[in-house]
């Protein structure tokens, strides 16, 4: 998967205007969402971030509708979120509750009866990857196949977003591998929007195109996955004389690895390697350093928390 290699639609298909929710009320209440905007582009994988209680859940659920904003707006495919096209939505936002002794494909041939999609009940469980499984009861699936199946039961309504709340959490490697390979493939096979929250800060590198990393219900940061992680890149000089470039860059530079870290913007690269050979500094080794998402993460709620 090379997440730089997909072209993404500029158009939001979920779009997130400044949004606020509180729960409770008086001193003791919480300020769940705080003017929270942000929008979803149409095709893209979207990461939403946070620690626990950033507000990750409540926005989902404003979405889906269990909850009522205070204030702010929620577009779905540029109108206002309502019952009609919350149904363009497909969502898996809490465990998803299944008869034990009925069967995934019985499970799928009931919902395509109210949805009138009985052609598409072989589709999707080949699409969900249990067509082997197709005819055993639930009770006896793995967590991962009953996470494939609540997606299955979304993809039974035709949606053109899929809503997922830690679509991997409790999953054994296993799982989060099938998971990954079955979002990816939403996205960027079938072409539908996939908006995605999670505490796995690897698993969202992997699979997300673009992440907004939330704190106490306020957008810290937002990007594509590509651009955050250069944003936050440093650049790796091994050089005869380190304290040199130490004095030079102050704060900026950092002794590491048998060199010198330096935080500047990728584009100044080119020119600081011009300037540190025209002073005739011998240059072993010169390379960009991109950081994972955990340390954008870190670097961003860490930044916002002061
Ligand atoms: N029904 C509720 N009643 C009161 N407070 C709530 C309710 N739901 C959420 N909150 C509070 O709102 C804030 C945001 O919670 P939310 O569940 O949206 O965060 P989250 O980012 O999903 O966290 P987690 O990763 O732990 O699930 C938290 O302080 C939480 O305690």
């Amino acid at each position: 998967m090379r997440r730089g290699a997909v072209h993404l639609s500029t158009e939001p298909a979920i779009s997130f205007i400044s949004v606020d929710k509180r729960f409770g009320r008086g001193r003791t209440s919480v300020l769940a969402l705080d003017g929270l905007s942000l929008s979803v582009p149409k095709g893209s994988v979207y990461g939403l971030l946070g620690p626990n209680g950033a507000g990750k859940s409540t926005l989902l659920r404003i979405l889906a509708g269990l909850l009522t904003a205070d204030r702010g707006d929620v577009l779905i495919f540029g109108a206002p979120a309502a019952p009609a096209n919350r149904r363009r939505l497909g969502m898996l936002i809490e465990a998803p509750s299944f008869y034990p002794f009925l069967t995934a494909r019985e499970h799928l041939q009931m919902l395509a009866r109210f949805t009138g999609t009985g052609a598409l009940v072989e589709p999707v469980l080949r699409r969900i990857g249990l067509e082997k499984a197709a005819d055993k009861a639930v009770s006896g699936f793995s967590l991962g196949m009953k996470q494939r199946l609540g997606i299955g039961c979304a993809l039974i309504g035709q949606p053109e977003a899929i809503i997922l709340d830690e679509p991997t959490n409790g999953l054994d490697p296993d799982g989060i591998l099938e998971m990954r390979a079955l979002i990816d493939e939403l996205a960027h096979r079938d072409g539908l929007t996939v908006l995605l929250s999670s505490h796995l800060l690897d698993e969202v590198q992997r699979v997300c195109d673009r992440v907004a990393i939330l704190q106490h219900g306020r957008l810290v940061a937002e990007g594509a996955v590509a651009d955050l992680l250069d944003r936050e890149g440093r650049f790796f000089l091994s050089v005869d004389t380190p304290d040199t470039l130490i004095e030079e860059f102050g704060a900026r530079a950092e002794a590491g690895d048998g060199g010198v870290y330096v935080k500047i913007d990728s584009e100044q690269v080119p020119d600081l390697i011009a300037s540190l050979a025209g002073a005739g500094m011998r240059i072993h080794e010169a390379k960009w350093v991109k950081p994972d998402l955990e340390t954008v993460f870190l670097s961003q709620t860490r930044e916002a928390g002061r």
